[in-house]
């Protein structure tokens, strides 16, 4: 017997993250009615098309009436817009939630606007691909992947628990983490190699232009690999560098400062260095592939942890 988890859901966002929540709360069937806005009328009508959700609503006041929970599916520039417009229409109890890539920010631009008796839990699945939009989004897109709820002093217990439940049921591993250390984390693990790929391929796209060699024709996998996560939505990147903008300057300066080493070992031929270097590194990868992402993410505690252990952020 599947667990009903909320009468009434409804998604706003409806690009690759809000269509596959919405569809895996069907596949799951934890939810009753689901209702969905976006504000973009194009992408309105393509969800009307593929018929994922009970009612496609023309406005986001619209949409949350009513609602047991209210899952932000936006960038995370406009979480707070969002809030603030349809704060005055939710129903007494019910459950917001989110989806982004950065969770303080999403928090500070939330709160000035969540009516007293609201209950705000954040989460972040960590899954995605490059594409966007509604056609991109999949029922399966969390299964076995992480998803990180944030509670702060303004989730409830019940709530929290609620959208715990909802993840484990879209397949999702489901953890929880203070905001400001998820930040740290995630700047790590996920914004600056997204920083790295858009510098790299812009780098070798602006030699293209100044010595008309054929860098992309004979772009290896290395640098193939780097242009898939180059080609991730300039809307969604942006608003996450400017909304994780410390976690990732200091990430940034731990980077450069690590590259100037390797440049050099290169420089002086410390052919020791860059072997050490190397095994590690592919020892690393070989602990991810034998034990899972669960091993990944304990490594990834070990190396960083004790440095930015969650009392420093
Ligand atoms: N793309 C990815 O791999 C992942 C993205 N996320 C997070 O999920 C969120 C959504 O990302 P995607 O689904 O990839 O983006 P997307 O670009 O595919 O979809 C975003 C949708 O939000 C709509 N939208 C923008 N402003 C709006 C507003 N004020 N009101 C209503 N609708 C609005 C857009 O029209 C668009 O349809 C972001 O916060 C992102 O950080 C989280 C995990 C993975
Ligand atoms: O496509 C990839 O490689 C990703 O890294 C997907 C992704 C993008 C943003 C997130 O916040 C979580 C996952």
């Amino acid at each position: 017997m599947v667990e009903r988890i909320f009468e009434r859901l409804t998604v706003i966002g409806l690009g690759l993250i809000g269509t596959s929540v919405v569809r895996a709360a069907r596949a799951a069937g934890q939810v009753g009615h689901i209702v969905v806005t976006d504000a973009d009328p194009t992408v309105r009508q393509r969800v009307r098309e593929l018929d994922i959700a009970d009612v496609v609503a023309e406005t986001s006041e619209a949409a949350v009436q009513d609602a047991d929970a209210v899952v932000l599916c936006v960038p995370v520039g406009e979480s707070g817009r969002v809030v603030a417009t349809v704060a005055p229409h939710l129903k007494q109890g019910a459950i917001l939630s989110d989806v982004g890539s950065v969770k303080v920010a999403v928090i500070e631009a939330v709160l000035p606007h969540l009516p007293a008796q609201a209950c705000f839990v954040p989460a972040h699945p960590v899954a995605g691909t490059e594409f966007s939009g509604p056609d991109a989004g999949f029922a399966e897109l969390f299964q076995d992947r992480w998803c990180i709820l944030t509670p702060f002093e303004r989730s409830t217990e019940a709530g929290t628990d609620a959208m715990h439940r909802l993840w484990e049921g879209f397949g999702a591993r489901v953890e929880r983490m203070e905001p400001r250390h998820h930040d740290m984390v995630l700047a790590i693990t996920s914004h600056v190699p997204h920083l790295i790929a858009y510098n790299i391929v812009g780098t070798a796209a602006h030699l293209e232009e100044v010595t008309q060699t054929e860098v992309m024709k004979f772009s290896a996998g290395g640098f193939r690999d780097f242009t898939r996560i180059a080609a991730s939505d300039p809307t969604m990147w942006r608003d996450v560098f400017l909304n994780n903008k410390d976690a990732v300057l200091e990430m940034l300066g731990r980077f450069t400062e690590d590259l100037s080493a390797l440049q050099r070992m290169v420089r002086y031929g410390d052919g020791d260095g860059l072997f050490e270097l190397f095994t590690r590194t592919r020892a690393i990868r070989k602990g991810i592939i034998a034990q899972g992402q669960e091993t990944a993410a304990v490594d990834f505690g070990r190396r960083v942890g004790p440095e930015v252990s969650k009392k420093d952020v």
